[in-house]
């Protein structure tokens, strides 16, 4: 498929490889009738969440990053497991990040260097992804990943059902106008530095209609035009202090009303909400569950980073002997163990409030 094409005399491009389109990847790793059925009722039902119609909460929990496709797929069946289990009170999606934005240099993810040598194979990277997209949605399990490189949202985006924009990328027009063209609900971070204005500016941004450049299913570049996606909301993730508390949240809640933007707010429990300690991330899924109980209505849901063994690894650890398996090469992740003692706790507090809103018919029929 790839088609070495000769640079030009000085250019700092040296080198262009052709690959597989988004259309002809879609081809070769279809998703089925039932896995179709089943991604557009999730995607339907995140939406409902965000919209508030239906009451459950979304927990947003996996890999930093995904690395090996065999852990990758334990921790999704595992994860089907709490997914049915909650099913009452929570939608479990599982974390599915393929590309990582770095704050300068460093691995950038399975797409980018699915061998983690550096060999940056990306169109094996785009293929592991989707056929392990396509394995996550024949278990019918969910998934949500950071759309990164808004190319690659060509290739896998029928198989996601809810897409952040990062700390790093929220405050770009590119993303935005990606954003506004998804037809899932996409999550705008608050800035590294803690920023929450520029992610409801992102929102309002992405909510409208834009037209723009972008490679179409069959790699031509396009102009496109969207509607605009009334499901953008925040995602608080902490800055230089974390901001999950109740007071961030109600500051939050007024800069979002002032900008006239969805009230819904996720929480990503880990980065600058953990304060550089991962095993935090569960005080602050405490809080939010507490913050629910006592009526909380913007929270959407939360976020954890989460792998089948805690803490992390360096990726240099290939070389020196080998990587241990179900251990993050990104930020560090808490534990299997913890996640299920997180969401259990999450479900009762979230489960406490429903069956005081609601009778079990009346639940039944929202959910
Ligand atoms: O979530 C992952 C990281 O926080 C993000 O990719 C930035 O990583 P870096 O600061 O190690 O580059
Ligand atoms: C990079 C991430 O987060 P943030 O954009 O909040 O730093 C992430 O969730 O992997």
């Amino acid at each position: 498929m790839s088609v070495s094409l000769k640079a030009r005399n000085g250019a700092n491009v040296f080198r262009e490889d052709r690959i597989v389109s988004p259309a002809q990847l879609r081809a070769i790793y279809p998703a089925g009738r039932e896995a179709g059925e089943f991604l557009a009722r999730s995607r339907d039902t995140v939406r409902r969440i965000i919209q508030r119609k239906d009451p459950r909460l979304l927990v947003i929990s996996g890999p930093c990053s995904i690395h090996d496709m065999k852990s990758a797929q334990e921790y999704a069946c595992r994860l089907k497991e709490l997914h049915e289990k909650h099913k009452d009170s929570l939608f479990i999606l599982m974390r599915t990040y393929f590309e990582k934005p770095r704050t300068t240099v460093g691995w950038k993810g399975f797409i980018n260097d699915p061998g983690l040598d550096n060999s940056f194979e990306i169109e094996k990277g785009l293929c592991r992804a989707r056929e392990l997209l396509l394995f996550f949605a024949e278990l019918e399990l969910p998934c949500a990943t950071e759309a990164l490189d808004p190319i690659v949202s060509q290739y896998l985006g029928d198989l996601i059902s809810w897409v952040a924009v990062g700390a790093r990328t929220t405050e770009s027009q590119i993303h935005r106008e990606m954003a506004s063209g998804l037809s899932v609900p996409v999550g705008f971070k608050n800035g590294t530095d803690g920023n929450i204005q520029i992610a409801a500016n992102a929102m309002k941004s992405a909510s409208s209609p834009h037209k723009f450049l972008r490679a179409d299913e069959n790699g031509h570049i396009s102009v496109t035009s969207s509607r605009g996606n009334v499901d953008a909301h925040l995602i608080l993730r902490g800055g230089r202090q974390p901001n999950y508390t109740d007071h961030y949240i109600r500051e939050a809640e007024r800069i979002l009303a002032v900008s006239g933007v969805n009230r819904s707010i996720v929480v990503d429990c880990s980065h600058g909400n953990a304060g550089g300690n991962y095993k935090c991330q569960l005080d602050v899924a405490e809080n939010i569950g507490k913050q629910v109980r006592e009526g909380g209505r913007s929270l959407a849901g939360i976020m954890l980073e989460s792998h089948l063994s805690e803490g992390r690894q360096s990726i240099d650890g290939l070389k020196n002997g080998g990587l241990r398996y179900g251990v993050s090469i990104t930020d560090a992740c808490i534990s299997w163990e913890d996640t299920q003692l997180a969401i259990h706790s999450f479900s009762e507090d979230v489960s406490a409030v429903l069956e005081s809103q609601y009778a079990p018919a009346e639940l039944a029929e929202v959910v």
